[in-house]
């Protein structure tokens, strides 16, 4: 039967186009994803092999191989694994399984460089070969097919591939590539030798080459050969699986030459644990940070998690039972004596060797990170990839919660006068640094970092120069409330209704009820004024430039995007009745005070009232109002 013919998904051809441009200058690399491939499949058959050693049985010795024909200007990656069959193949090399492909597609700017980081995150796989080669040919049997069921799969990488049943004589997959003029140097043993070595040297299985052991002899006088170069095939790789090294024998560059074979990325890790327990529990892992966070980080449908080992043998993929949600960026494996070799999944989240497993490993990942930590560079690299993940945690896992706090990092009115934006102060950095009698922890969550810097709250707290933690992404006030304390000082927004200062204010007191004195009866007359509009109006004792601000019921306001989020969530959102502050001593208060007319002094509280709204809420509820009331007021 003639091949069929195949449309390819529409965007794998949109990613074929776009490797083959960004990937070029970095084409090494799909010699390690096809290795990768080569070996995920032997892993699945490795495991498979445990509940039916039949499968293995005519070739039980794993291995892949490499062989480059130059005369064809072809290069091969056979393996023993466990194969495809035709409707594999379609399925597995035709289409990207990956949820929000699309999207991840939209997102490429056009830039090649950082596009190319961006593919490189994606992990291209299969597809990186048609980065070197014009032609794919892929020739596979799966472990459970009969010879005559294998499949022949073929493509130039432009919008269609072939594919038809042909025989093989065992199970397996050869990835056959015709390499384009340009990629010929992948035809030289030394040049593969060398890939191999620098990216594949710890992978579990050997990788073998066919290498020319004895060059061919010439006869001196006309050069004709009289004897062939002699090939054989030479294992060129360690095939000692990293993890199971001694950690002190195992150098950087296999550390991070592994994590590309782990996770397909193209970039270095940021750092990496590697731990061997024995003892009550026997396990090893080893975890890496990555250094960007992966684009589908926050789109909860991904899979993550760990790869799970038992005895040496490959498992599961993603294995997310041994780390808690907030910690889904770190990659790497965990090797354990302590599990059943056909744990499931759901035997897994079941299992109290797992929950225990998660305590260790979730110690050792929070420990590897505090250790990153001490690198006030590379941590704030970290932080500005994966600092809101860590804001997860705090509320997530109570147990752990002191050692996540310690990582976090804020923005702080201290920064902002000397770097705009950056979040780089600790929680152990504030405590520090703030004065004997401060027993509190200070901080503000607002719309924007613009809007915290800006915001009156802040204005008592600059002149007294003590330290206010800055917030305004979506996570910090769900994070705040599941912070009550760090080292027995307790957390206070700055916008409490309640503030008391303490002895960071025992002198102003005195000042507090002379200004108070002076206000007389404005509080009472803006109260008239003002009606059910507020709770309630009162002197302030947090202002020093602005006229007012106002103050929630609790003792946090929501912040506005705490509020759309209820909102868009279909949640109750409790009309909030402020409390107005006013500062007797503006010059805009006591132009209002100065009113006689009381129908236009209402104007002015409504004034003083909404622009206090506006400032804190980045909005008031009636607008054209606020407007018209402050326009007949400027135009007196
Ligand atoms: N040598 C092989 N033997 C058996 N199956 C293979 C082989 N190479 C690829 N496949 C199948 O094709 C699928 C797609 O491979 P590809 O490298 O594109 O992605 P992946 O390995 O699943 O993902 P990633 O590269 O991001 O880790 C694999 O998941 C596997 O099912």
């Amino acid at each position: 039967m003639a091949a069929q013919v195949h449309g390819f998904q529409t965007e794998v051809s949109k990613l074929l186009r776009l490797l083959a441009k960004s990937l070029y200058s970095n084409s090494d690399v799909f010699l390690r994803e096809l290795v990768s491939n080569a070996s995920d499949a032997i892993d699945k058959l490795r495991f498979l092999s445990i509940t039916k050693p039949e499968l293995v049985k005519d070739d039980p010795v794993f291995s892949i191989r490499v062989r480059a024909d130059r005369e064809a200007g072809m290069l091969t990656i056979t393996d023993n694994g466990i194969g495809m069959t035709e409707s594999e193949a379609n399925e597995h090399l035709g289409t990207i399984a990956k949820s929000g492909t699309e999207a991840f597609l939209a997102n490429l700017s056009g830039d090649e460089a950082k596009d190319s980081q961006l593919i490189g995150q994606f992990g291209v796989g299969f597809y990186s070969a048609f980065i070197v080669a014009d032609r794919v040919t892929v020739i596979s049997r799966s472990a459970n097919a009969p010879e005559n069921e294998a499949v022949r799969w073929e493509s130039t990488g432009e919008g269609t591939y072939t594919s038809e049943l042909t025989t093989r004589a065992g199970r397996g997959t050869d990835v056959i590539l015709h390499l384009k003029p340009e990629a010929s140097k992948y035809l030289e043993d030394w040049e593969l030798e060398e890939i191999i070595r620098t990216y594949s040297d710890h992978i579990a299985t050997p990788v073998s080459l066919w290498k020319e052991t004895t060059p061919a002899k010439t006869d001196e006088k006309d050069e004709n050969v009289v004897e062939p170069a002699h090939y054989e095939w030479v294992q060129v790789n360690d095939a000692k699986a990293l993890w199971t090294m001694n950690p002190r024998e195992v150098k950087d560059e296999d550390y991070k030459a592994f994590y590309k074979h782990l996770t397909h990325e193209y970039a270095d890790p940021l750092c990496w644990a590697h731990n061997r327990v024995e003892g009550e529990m026997e396990y090893t892992s080893l975890l890496y940070c990555p250094a960007t966070a992966p684009w589908n980080l926050y789109d909860g449908r991904e899979g993550h998690g760990l790869k799970l080992y038992v005895q040496r043998v490959f498992i599961l993929d993603k294995a997310e039972a041994f780390l808690p949600h907030y910690l889904r960026f770190i990659r790497g494996l965990i090797d354990t004596n302590d599990l059943p070799l056909n744990v499931s999944r759901e035997l897994l989240q079941e299992s109290t060797v797992t929950h225990k497993l998660k305590k260790a490993v979730t110690k050792r990942a929070l420990g590897m990170l505090e250790k990153l930590a001490a690198d006030n560079d590379k941590y704030a690299a970290f932080w500005s990839e994966f600092g809101k993940c860590l804001k997860e945690g705090v509320v997530e896992d109570p147990a752990n919660r002191e050692a996540v706090m310690k990582l976090l990092r804020f923005a702080s009115t201290k920064d902002a006068e000397t770097e705009a934006r950056s979040a780089t102060v600790s929680l152990a950095d504030y405590v520090a640094r703030a004065p004997k009698e401060q027993t509190k922890i200070y901080y503000l969550v607002a719309g924007s970092y613009e809007a915290a810097l800006s915001s009156p709250y802040l204005e008592t707290f600059r002149k007294k120069g003590i330290e206010v933690l800055l917030l305004w992404e979506r996570i910090d006030e769900w994070m705040m409330s599941g912070m009550p304390e760090f080292e027995g000082k307790a957390f206070v927004s700055v916008t409490a209704s309640d503030l008391e200062l303490g002895e960071l204010a025992k002198d102003d007191a005195e000042a507090q009820k002379k200004v108070e004195e002076a206000a007389g009866d404005s509080v009472e007359r803006l109260k008239k004024a003002l009606g059910d509009k507020v709770e309630g109006v009162r002197v302030s004792s947090r202002l020093v430039e602005s006229a007012s601000c106002v103050i929630g019921q609790n003792d946090q306001m929501l912040t506005p995007q705490m509020r759309r989020m209820l909102e868009a969530a279909g949640r109750p959102v409790p009309e909030e009745k402020f409390t107005l502050e006013i500062n007797p001593s503006h010059p805009l208060i006591q132009k209002a005070l100065a009113e006689t007319d009381e129908a236009r002094f209402a104007d002015w509280a409504d004034v003083i009232y909404e622009q206090a709204v506006l400032a804190d809420q980045g909005t008031v509820k009636d607008p054209a109002g606020f407007v018209k009331r402050l326009n007949a007021l400027l135009t007196k």
